[in-house]
């Protein structure tokens, strides 16, 4: 038996490799063995799998040879299924920095609904930032259905350090423009070729825990974390191991996704992760024709009774459904737009801006904290507005006001800005 398959699969190897010699390298008038392109040919019963560098291409023409070799080896006689993998290219593996804290910022892509473009959202926005000069590391979270190697055409394997430390895939662009930033990307879907893995609880956790800890990254300024649906296992873990210092929320502009949208916002607001705000995808088409905007949702849009800035509206379009690259031209406006967007909400989020004359408790040791406040107090008037920023929750402050005075104060407004900072804001009676 054992002979009949080896000589099945021999002449199917050998027909697979001569339908590749017809395939030609469009820069190069020689085949694409000839051109180097081909790293490898696996076959397993009637699955093919191509592992070719077409790193050097512009993604349309890359795209263009990929489909012609797909179509040369599905023709071939036996042939089930054809893959095309782009082959890995070789990293730096030495002195990298490992686990996610090496990140300067953390932000999180969730989505409350499968399927309404939180992976296609996760990849662009982090192929924007990289395109905006940025180094960029995006982590598969998404364990039970790790899609972004494949949205990026990237696959493994993954190396190893010296210390045995995981080391995330390169997908930066080689024709980078001026200033573009790296991308590294890791995911379980680069260690595992099989399918979509139907991990639960504790196994889903101890997984994701040990990539969060371990991974060894170049030393990205931004981590972009693809995260599962829903509020399961896995956005929890996440919460719990990483400090995300904001969440972008992808929902489609339909009631329903938007209620449950409503519900995981109120669970990363009560995890202390900022909500940075939502994308609203697929809500219209626009169409090639007569470029026309046709809405996909009837009614009013209920995204506007979320409590969360907007963003980005992503139409429904062709130009979301391409591999998206970390350069300028690698993806659509819309998402370069979305970029931007984001990192001036973490600004925004983040950055504190104490006002003059306010109380600045941050930092300020506790026996300090009321002689502060009772000073800076009484050297206003009444009528006079008092300001307050603490890294604690400043709600005590009122009682202590008020004992000042002896009296109520008329407004007490406390806001939360970010987990570290509050603010809190009353007037002197
Ligand atoms: N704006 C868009 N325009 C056109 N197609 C889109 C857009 N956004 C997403 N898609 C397509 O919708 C499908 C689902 O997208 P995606 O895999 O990103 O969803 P998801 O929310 O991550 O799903 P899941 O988490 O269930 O895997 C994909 O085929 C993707 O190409």
């Amino acid at each position: 038996m054992s002979s009949e398959d080896t000589t099945t699969t021999e002449p199917l190897a050998d027909r697979v490799e001569a339908a590749l010699r017809n395939v030609r390298d469009p820069d190069a008038d020689v085949t694409v063995f000839e051109a180097g392109l081909i790293d490898d040919v696996r076959i397993d019963g009637g699955d093919v799998t191509v592992q070719a560098d077409l790193s050097e291409f512009p993604p349309s023409e890359g795209q263009a040879v990929t489909s012609t070799m797909m179509r040369a080896v599905s023709d071939v006689e036996g042939v089930e299924r054809a893959h095309v993998e782009q082959a890995p290219r070789s990293v730096d593996i030495d002195g990298r920095e490992v686990g996610v804290e090496r990140a300067d910022r953390v932000i999180a892509v969730a989505s409350a609904k499968g399927g309404v473009g939180k992976t296609t959202v996760a990849t662009t926005l982090a192929c924007a930032l990289a395109a905006d000069g940025d180094d960029v590391a995006l982590f598969d979270a998404d364990i039970h259905g790790p899609n972004v190697p494949e949205l990026l055409s990237v696959s493994g394997p993954v190396q190893s350090d010296a210390d045995g430390h995981p080391v995330p895939v390169d997908a930066s662009a080689v024709d980078a423009d001026d200033g573009a930033g790296d991308l590294e990307v890791m995911s379980i879907g680069l260690m595992n070729d099989s399918q979509p893995l139907a991990w639960r609880g504790a196994m889903a956790h101890d997984a994701l825990t040990e990539l969060f800890e371990e991974t060894a990254w170049a030393g990205p300024d931004t981590l972009v974390i693809d995260l599962p649906p829903g509020t399961g296992d896995v956005a929890l873990t996440t919460l719990q191991e990483v400090r995300v210092d904001g969440v972008v929320f992808v929902t489609t502009p339909f009631h329903a996704a938007v209620s449950d949208t409503h519900r995981s916002l109120q669970l990363f607001a009560e995890n202390e992760v900022p909500v940075l705000g939502v994308v609203s995808n697929m809500g219209e088409f626009v169409c090639d024709a007569c470029g026309e905007h046709h809405d996909l949702f009837d009614g009013d849009d209920p995204i506007d009774a979320l409590d969360a800035p907007v963003l980005a509206e992503v139409p429904f379009t062709g130009d979301m459904q391409s591999p998206p690259q970390p350069t300028a031209d690698g993806v659509p406006d819309v998402a370069l737009d979305l970029g931007t967007a984001v990192a001036d909400r973490i600004a925004e989020i983040w950055t504190v801006e104490v006002p003059e004359n306010a109380v600045d408790l941050r930092g300020v040791p506790p026996e300090q904290r009321r002689d502060r406040v009772r000073d800076a107090f009484e050297g206003i008037a009444s009528g006079e507005r008092f300001e307050v920023v603490s890294d604690r929750n400043p709600g005590p402050v009122r009682e202590f006001l008020e004992e000042q005075v002896d009296d109520e104060l008329a407004t007490f407004q406390v806001k939360r800005q970010n987990p570290e900072t509050w603010r809190c804001r009353t007037e002197k009676p």
